[in-house]
């Protein structure tokens, strides 16, 4: 089932195009991931996705009564404005403790509803955004750069998160990412934006794809294959490997 459908879509902001001619589509249950270097309009789209910025030309059509939770880039609390965890959560729709702790419990955030916002970590605050896009019970999850600021394994924890919520919500998936091999292997599908889309496909396509290369360079690609490879070998010893090659065997 197709849940948001982008023809020709064109974005100017004062007058100067972000995102020129884009053809954009994502189904129930994917998850599709958009790569592109700073200022090549990847939160330009998400904003039109969430129709925060109107299009210039095109259009954007959406399933009947979607349900989007977006989670953004980072989120700026005035430090010395007291606010808990939970009274955050409960803005603008008031929600019980019950499901304010069973948002946090399914985002990975158990126990922090009684915490001051200000005075979470860098991986405790996105789980906290991540609660509150949940609460909506979403058929799509749009993040932004979810992981910026977080440390490799916060944000492959972060990720895999990610993939849990999914197969518990059944929702799709769209998000921004700099994090090339994790997403990469972590996405059905890729879409390289640079003021138009450049290449998509399945992560390996796009992967080999120059258009891909001329922005991102070859390099990714033996990152790929070592998250992508085919184990068709045994080991004739069992003891934890240490080789990037087995991570996610
Ligand atoms: N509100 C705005 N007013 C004017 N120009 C804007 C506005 N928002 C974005 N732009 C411009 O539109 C272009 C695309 O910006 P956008 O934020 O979508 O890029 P991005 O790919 O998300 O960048 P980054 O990776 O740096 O976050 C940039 O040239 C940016 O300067």
């Amino acid at each position: 089932m197709r849940l948001v459908t982008l023809r020709q879509a064109t974005i100017r902001h004062s007058g100067a195009p972000a995102l020129e001619n884009v053809d954009f589509h994502i189904d129930k249950g994917e998850i599709v991931t958009i790569l592109g270097p700073n200022g090549s309009g990847k939160s330009t789209l998400l904003r039109a996705i969430i129709r925060a910025i109107p299009l210039s030309a095109g259009t954007l059509e959406r399933a009947e009564n979607l349900r989007i939770g977006y989670v953004p880039q980072k989120l700026h609390i005035d430090p010395t404005l007291p606010l808990t965890v939970e009274r955050f959560l409960s803005l603008p729709v008031r929600i019980s403790p019950d499901e304010a702790e069973a948002a946090l419990s399914d985002a990975g955030a158990s126990g922090l509803r009684k915490r001051q916002m200000t005075g979470l970590s860098g991986g405790q605050m996105q789980r906290v955004l991540l609660a509150r896009a949940l609460l909506s019970k979403p058929d799509l999850l749009i993040l932004d750069e979810a992981t910026q600021g977080l440390d490799q394994p916060g944000s492959a924890a972060f990720y895999q998160k990610i993939e849990t919520v999914r197969q518990q919500f059944g929702c799709a998936v769209l998000m921004v990412s700099h994090e090339l091999h994790v997403v990469m292997a972590a996405s059905d599908r890729v879409i390289c934006l640079n003021g138009h889309v450049c290449c998509e496909g399945e992560p390996a396509q796009v992967a080999s794809a120059p258009e891909y290369q001329a922005l991102f360079g070859t390099g990714t690609l033996g990152a790929l294959a070592l998250y992508r490879h085919e184990h068709d070998h045994s080991h004739d010893c069992d003891h934890d490997h240490v080789g990037k090659g087995h991570e996610h065997a």
